[in-house]
């Protein structure tokens, strides 16, 4: 494999970052018009899709010659069998994707860059498709089916779900999966698995229907026992490293009570001792669901203090996040405390802050990324780029379809 030139890598994706949306939106049309079997892969609302293709691809230039970046592409493949990403598929995104950063490069998309992103995306494919095939010869499914046995709503907006899935599925607790009902076809959503593994198999989701949200509507409102779902392979590193006894808190927000209630399910049965403190947080009283649960295992990790937070009545959600501030400047000893976190991202990126502020390393503060990597770069054009944007693509002329579909090669 040829050595990528980084800095040329680097200098074209700069100029195509800058005009990501017109970059992903001509992407998306190359693609499906060269390839219109394609189209049926991806999910209706193409959005989502949209924002993680260059939230990954903006990940994989940020790391190109990192160590660690086999394995965080060999962990895409694995994760792309959900998405029956055939080597076909892999070849035609990678034409439209060259064919959209040419296009919107203008005079940065030199026969060197052309050249850089070539070997860039070969290699990039080569790492994917040896993830997946590993996967294979491991004898793991592109996903898992799994019936639904429970489901509990709490309010109008709010479920918890338990999955029997139907193949043996392993998760360390802590981590996520990827969730997709048939009721909102190829669309996955990540949920925490809100529970350790459990001797029957189970698993558990806690879904908040989020505004305009297809799928978490669908789990919340319409899915019921005996519906069958799809679940991807576990992921994710909020996971529990802290040693015996050590100090540690954990913080839940919303339906990021889920892998919090999993990380104490299981340092109640491997670390009873364990010292620290959790701080369960909501919109509102009613919303903090998982009381009982947590109760209980409260009652099993003696050495953890317990502090509900909740915003007081008729007043905005974010109350809440103010008042979990205030009571974690109002302790000391962060310095020795690992903290786990989970909820959504506006409190993450507040409470780290807060945290750093108060003497936690940095290092120590775990939480997900969810769902991108990296914020990504696909945002509204400004009037000025909208005015500069190159002339209709010239492919669009149905003369211009001379080339064979991805199917019809496949
Ligand atoms: N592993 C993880 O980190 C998990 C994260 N989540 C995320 O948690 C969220 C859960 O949604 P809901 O249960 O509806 O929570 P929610 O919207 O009711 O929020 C719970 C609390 O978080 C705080 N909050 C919400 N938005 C905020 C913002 N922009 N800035 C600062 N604080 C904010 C408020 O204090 C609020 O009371 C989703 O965004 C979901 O993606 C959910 C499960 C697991």
């Amino acid at each position: 494999m040829p050595r990528v030139d980084l800095a040329l890598l680097r200098s074209a994706f700069a100029v195509v970052e800058r005009r990501a949306e017109h970059t992903v939106t001509y992407f998306y049309a190359h693609l499906f018009h060269r390839n219109p079997r394609v189209r049926a892969l991806f999910p209706a609302d193409l959005a989502p899709q949209r924002d993680r293709l260059f939230a990954v691809l903006a990940e994989v230039v940020a790391r190109f010659d990192d160590p660690g970046l086999p394995g965080y592409l060999g962990r895409l493949g694995r994760d792309h069998r959900r998405f029956l990403a055939t080597p076909a598929l892999y070849a035609a995104v990678g034409e439209s994707l060259l064919a959209a950063f040419a296009q919107t490069a203008g005079a940065a998309w030199t026969v060197e860059a052309e050249k850089a992103w070539t070997e860039a995306y070969a290699r990039i494919t080569e790492l994917m498709l040896r993830g997946a095939e590993e996967s294979v010869r491991e004898g793991e499914p592109p996903w898992w089916e799994a019936d639904v046995v429970r489901h509990e709503r709490y309010g109008g907006d709010l479920a918890v779900l338990t999955l029997r899935p139907r193949r043996p599925y392993r998760h360390r607790p802590g981590q996520y999966a990827g969730v997709a009902s048939p009721r909102v076809p190829r669309a996955w959503r990540t949920y925490s698995l809100a529970a350790a593994p459990r001797p029957d198999g189970t698993v558990e989701l806690h879904v908040s229907r989020v505004r305009g949200g297809a799928t978490s509507t669908a789990l919340v409102t319409a899915t019921r026992p005996g519906d069958v779902l799809r679940l991807s392979a576990p992921g994710g590193g909020l996971v529990s490293r802290t040693p015996p006894g050590a100090p540690r808190t954990y913080i839940g927000a919303g339906t990021g009570w889920a892998p919090v209630k999993a990380l104490l399910e299981e340092a109640a049965e491997t670390d009873p001792g364990a010292r620290g403190r959790v701080f369960a947080v909501a919109r509102s009283r009613e919303l903090l669901y998982g009381r009982a649960d947590l109760e209980r295992l409260a009652a099993r990790l003696p050495g953890l203090r317990v502090t509900y937070i909740a915003a007081a009545p008729r007043h905005p959600r974010a109350q809440a996040t103010e008042r979990l501030l205030t009571a974690l400047r109002s302790r000391g000893g962060w310095a020795d405390h690992d903290v786990y976190l989970a909820g959504p991202p506006g409190l993450l990126a507040e409470t780290a802050e807060v945290l750093a502020e108060l003497g936690t390393d940095p290092a120590r503060v775990r939480h997900d990324a969810l769902p991108p990597v990296r914020r990504p770069a696909v945002r509204a054009l400004s009037p000025a780029e909208r005015l500069l944007l190159p002339p209709p693509a010239r492919w669009h002329d149905p003369a211009a379809r001379t080339h064979l579909a991805l199917s019809d090669r496949a």
